[in-house]
């Protein structure tokens, strides 16, 4: 074989290697991919819904709601994709001040949709997921509105994380609240080291991180993650008091408020995400991350 020769075998081998690695979705160069590419593909994962709901629009109080019932609120790429679309609506919320981001059903969210999670497991689909993820939830705290999750049952992995991304958190009394990423082989995809590094500092959220445990409504608040503890049966309300009496002034200044607190360390945050989803994307679909998959793990069962 000549070099001439040489260079077009190699050339049909890479041909061959990257029209392969597109008809299971992969390309080599990922990074290049547009938002609105990553959407798409997102999109396909589906099951469940992310809902805005408008009921408390007048008082200036929007509520999202995820709802995927029969998987425990687990997220799909479909909710990961909803959930954009209700951050962007609430960007053009003029006059309003607040928002609650919980769930229909007995839990607030199970994490990731396991389906969806095995589905997707490359490199690539976790670099999509944590881009997707990090812009949407950048914008829902740079959001002029004061946000507030309200959490019940079961609320794990993904779903700790998310519930980390309002200004507050307010907790049910039969909530189980906890970052078990490390027991799936992974660590926190859509940027809840960064936030919680920002919220309790490095000493408590390596405590939360790295210890995979479940806690309690009382053990939260006892850590600062949590600002109150509320009724299971009556959250809703309780939150929607909670809210009110937070945005007692006029939108111009309950706006203005949040807009400077939630800007503060903007620079320092958009770094910290860079770096947790470049250490995050290879551990997607890895040999840890699907040997974990394989155990099926329920997080809530004692070990005997
Ligand atoms: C993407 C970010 C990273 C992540 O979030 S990784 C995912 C972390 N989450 C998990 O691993 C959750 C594993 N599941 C559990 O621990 C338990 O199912 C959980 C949530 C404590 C609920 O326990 P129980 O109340 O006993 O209910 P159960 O186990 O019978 O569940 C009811 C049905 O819901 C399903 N489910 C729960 N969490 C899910 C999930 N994340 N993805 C997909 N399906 C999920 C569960 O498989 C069961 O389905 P089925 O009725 O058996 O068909």
């Amino acid at each position: 074989m000549n070099r001439k020769t040489g260079f077009r075998f190699l050339i049909r081998i890479m041909e061959r290697w990257k029209n392969t690695a597109r008809s299971f979705g992969e390309v080599s160069n990922f990074r290049d991919t547009s938002i609105e590419e990553m959407e798409s593909a997102l999109a396909k994962y589906k099951g469940g819904e992310v809902m805005l709901s408008k009921e408390y629009w007048n008082e200036g109080i929007a509520v999202i709601y995820l709802n995927h019932p029969e998987k425990k609120n687990a997220m799909s790429g479909k909710m990961i994709v909803d959930l954009r679309k209700c951050v962007a609506e609430l960007e053009s919320f003029k006059d309003g001040k607040a928002v609650i981001l919980t769930s229909k059903g007995d839990n607030f969210c199970s994490g990731g949709d396991l389906d969806f999670v095995r589905a997707s497991g490359t490199p690539q689909g976790g670099f999509f997921m944590s881009t997707i993820m990090h812009n949407t939830l950048k914008r829902f705290r740079n959001l002029p509105l004061t946000s507030v999750s309200l959490v019940h049952g079961p609320t794990l992995g993904g779903g700790a994380e998310l519930s980390v991304y309002s200004d507050f958190l307010l907790a049910a009394d039969n909530v189980k609240l906890g970052f078990v990423h490390g027991k799936m082989g992974i660590m926190t995809p859509w940027g809840g080291t960064t936030r919680l590094r920002q919220l309790l500092g490095e000493r408590k959220a390596l405590e939360l991180l790295l210890g995979s445990k479940v806690y309690s409504a009382e053990e939260c608040l006892q850590f600062g993650l949590v600002s109150k503890v509320v009724n299971t049966t009556n959250r809703l309300d309780e939150a929607l008091d909670y809210v009110r009496q937070l945005t007692i002034h006029h939108p111009s200044i309950v706006r203005a408020y949040k807009t400077v607190t939630s800007h503060y360390d903007e620079e320092q945050f958009e770094k910290s995400l860079v770096l947790e989803r470049e250490l995050f994307h290879p551990m997607w679909g890895s040999e840890l991350n699907t040997a974990a998959l394989n155990k099926n793990i329920k997080h809530l069962e004692q070990k005997k």
